[in-house]
Formats: C-alpha cells, structure tokens, sequence
C-alpha cells in the first residue's frame, strides 16, 4: 500500500520541524511547499540525508509548485508571518490573511481531499479564513492551538507537582490568544481535578493562578527570548499528534479550533473546543458543561474571536 501524502505548506521554522517528525515517525511521504526558492528543497534534502542515520523510510521533496501537493492526505498550513516581541498574534491579521487566500485555492485545486491543520496566526481567524478560501468541508479544516496550549498547561503543572507529564491532563479551550481559557476544573494529576489537590494542600490556589498565566502567555513568553520569531518544536508537534490522529483513526480526544455550529450555544464558530479526531476529520465536539466563571471568560475569548472574524471580512470582501 502506498505510504500517505503529507504536505506541508510553509517551509520556516515549524515547517521544517513538521518534516523531521513526520519523516522521523514515518506518517508518509513529505512535500516541503513555500515560495521561498530553495528554503522547502534545501530542508528536504537536509532532512533526507538524516534517513540513514535514523533508519527512517519516507520520502522528501521540497518545491515552490502548488501542483506538487497533489493528492495529499494530509495538510499542514504554517505559511505566513510570525510576531516578535512587542507584537501581539493579531497584528498578524493582514499579511497572512492573504497568505491564507493563495494557500487555500492552492488545496481548493490540488488537495481537495486532504485534512487540513492551519497553524498561521492569528489561529482561529486564519483557519476561518483558510476554510473559506478552500471551499473544503468544515470537519476536513482545523486549526492546531489547544494540543499546545494544554501542553504548555500539562508542563507547567508537571514541574509545580514534581511529577511526570504523562500523569497531568489538562484542556485549554477559546481563542489562541490573550483570553484563552485553561480549565482548571478539568485537569488533573492522577486523574485528581487540580481543585482537589488545593484542597488537599498539595498546591495552592494562588499558585494555580500562576500557572494558568504562564499558560496564557506561553507564545509571549518563547518570542521574548527568541526574539527574531515565534515557537516552533512544540507547535510542530502538537500538530504532528493531531495528524497522527487523522492518518491512523486513533479517536484521540484533542482540543483544537474547531468548526462549532449548535455546540456552545455558537452559530458557525472557529474556536477552541474538545475534539474526536479520526479519520473523518474532526468527528465530534465535546459540549462540556461550564460554571458561570468560566462561561464568562469563554464568551470573552469567543468575542475576541468573532472580533477577528469581522476584520478578515473588512480587509476582504470575498469574506464577507
Ligand atoms: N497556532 C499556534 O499555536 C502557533 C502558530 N504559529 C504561527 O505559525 C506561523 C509560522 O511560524 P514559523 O514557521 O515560525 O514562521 P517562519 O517565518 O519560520 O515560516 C513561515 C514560512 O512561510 C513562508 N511563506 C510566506 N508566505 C507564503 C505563501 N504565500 N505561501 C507559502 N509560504 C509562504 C515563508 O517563506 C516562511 O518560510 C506564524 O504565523 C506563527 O505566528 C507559531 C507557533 C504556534
Ligand atoms: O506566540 C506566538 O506568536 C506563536 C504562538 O502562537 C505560540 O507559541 O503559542
């Protein structure tokens, strides 16, 4: 059986990661994409003459043609601009929303068939747009924020208990930006809710205040001390699981930006919420139950959202 097709469109930091692992854990064959001449076949080749070493079997191209995506099973979508410091995601907004125009009639005519992960910021707005622009079924077209932002969380948390990753579960749910929303009440260490072991003195609350910060600056954080961009290891491969999830059917129960159309009280939203990921695409979202509290701070983070939405369809008329 042929091995699948996995694009990658953009060919920088993440892009480059995303062929590493993807060859390293032999999900299939990679296309490098970007317009950049020579960066995705410089990459490819690089990352090829590691297969040795590694013992890896997947094949790698690099190239500036669209056509070369042909029939992908998979694309992963980080062309685009990252921040540096002093920026926020948003200020993103119009360089890459037209970044997300020429990427998605690319897929639209080469890879109509493919799931497609967005990763280009500002997130929620970008693969709202992408969706648009494609034209592709809205359970075919996510974007990766949550799985890094719960594991940002999960880490965080790892070192507060001393204990391993493995053992934290955390869900972070709402925009990818500023107003995000880690749950607090539904993670846990052990399976214990993180508000239990406040209880139980083994944290306290003011710490668990913290660390949910850190979390919600977590990209903030890695572009100030990168300076010249953004994040790159984890974002790769937190996009690689959800991939991975699609490729394989795993059912794996991932938080990302998701289509929400009834679920959360929302009318054709992309936003942050629990996922099923297998091989239809995103095959369910998970309407869980919120307090009042985190309601409120759900709304904020899907106003700002919305917000984003609008801008796409000021700058754009097609959008609108
Ligand atoms: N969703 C998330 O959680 C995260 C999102 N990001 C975002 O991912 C994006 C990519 O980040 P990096 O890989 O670090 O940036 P990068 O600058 O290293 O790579 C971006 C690549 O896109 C290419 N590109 C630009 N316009 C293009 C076009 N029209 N078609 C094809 N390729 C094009 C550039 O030549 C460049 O190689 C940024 O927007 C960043 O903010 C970064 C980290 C996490
Ligand atoms: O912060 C950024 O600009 C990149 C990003 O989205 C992240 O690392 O979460």
């Amino acid at each position: 059986m042929a091995r699948p097709k996995i694009a990658l469109i953009g060919a920088g930091q993440i892009g480059g990661t995303l062929a590493h692992l993807a060859a390293m854990k032999e999900l299939g064959d990679v296309v490098l994409f970007d317009i950049a001449e020579g960066t995705p076949q410089g990459k490819a080749l690089d990352i090829a003459e590691s297969g040795p070493s590694e013992g890896f079997d997947a094949a790698l191209k690099g190239t500036n043609d669209y056509a070369d995506i042909a029939g992908a099973d998979v694309c992963i979508v980080t062309a685009g601009v990252p921040r540096k410091p002093g920026m926020s995601r948003d200020d993103l907004l119009g360089i890459n929303l037209k970044v997300m125009k020429s990427v998605g009639e690319g897929i639209a005519k080469h890879a109509p068939n493919a799931f497609v992960i967005c990763i280009t910021n500002p997130l929620d707005a970008m693969v709202w747009a992408l969706r648009e622009f494609s034209g592709l079924p809205h359970e075919k077209v996510c974007g990766m924020a949550g799985v890094l932002d719960s594991a940002r969380f999960r880490h965080f948390l790892s070192l507060e208990f001393g204990v391993s990753m493995k053992d934290v579960t955390a869900f972070v749910l709402g925009g990818h930006g500023d107003t995000m929303v880690p749950l607090v009440r539904y993670s846990t260490v052990g399976g214990i809710p993180l508000p239990d072991l406040v209880k139980m003195g083994w944290t306290t609350q003011d710490k668990l205040d913290q660390i949910v910060q850190r979390t919600r600056d977590g990209g903030a954080e890695i572009v100030g001390l990168l300076k010249t961009g953004s994040a790159f290891y984890a974002p790769a491969t937190s996009a690689i699981e959800m991939a991975e999830a699609y490729l394989k059917d795993q059912k794996r129960v991932l938080p990302c930006a998701a289509y929400v159309d009834g679920a959360y009280g929302l009318n054709g939203l992309y936003v942050g919420v629990p996922t099923v990921i297998g091989a239809g695409g995103v095959e369910k979202v998970i309407d869980i139950t919120l307090d009042g509290d985190e309601q409120g701070m759900f709304t904020k983070s899907v106003d700002a959202v919305k917000g984003l939405v609008e801008a796409c369809k000021g700058i754009d008329s097609a959008l609108a």
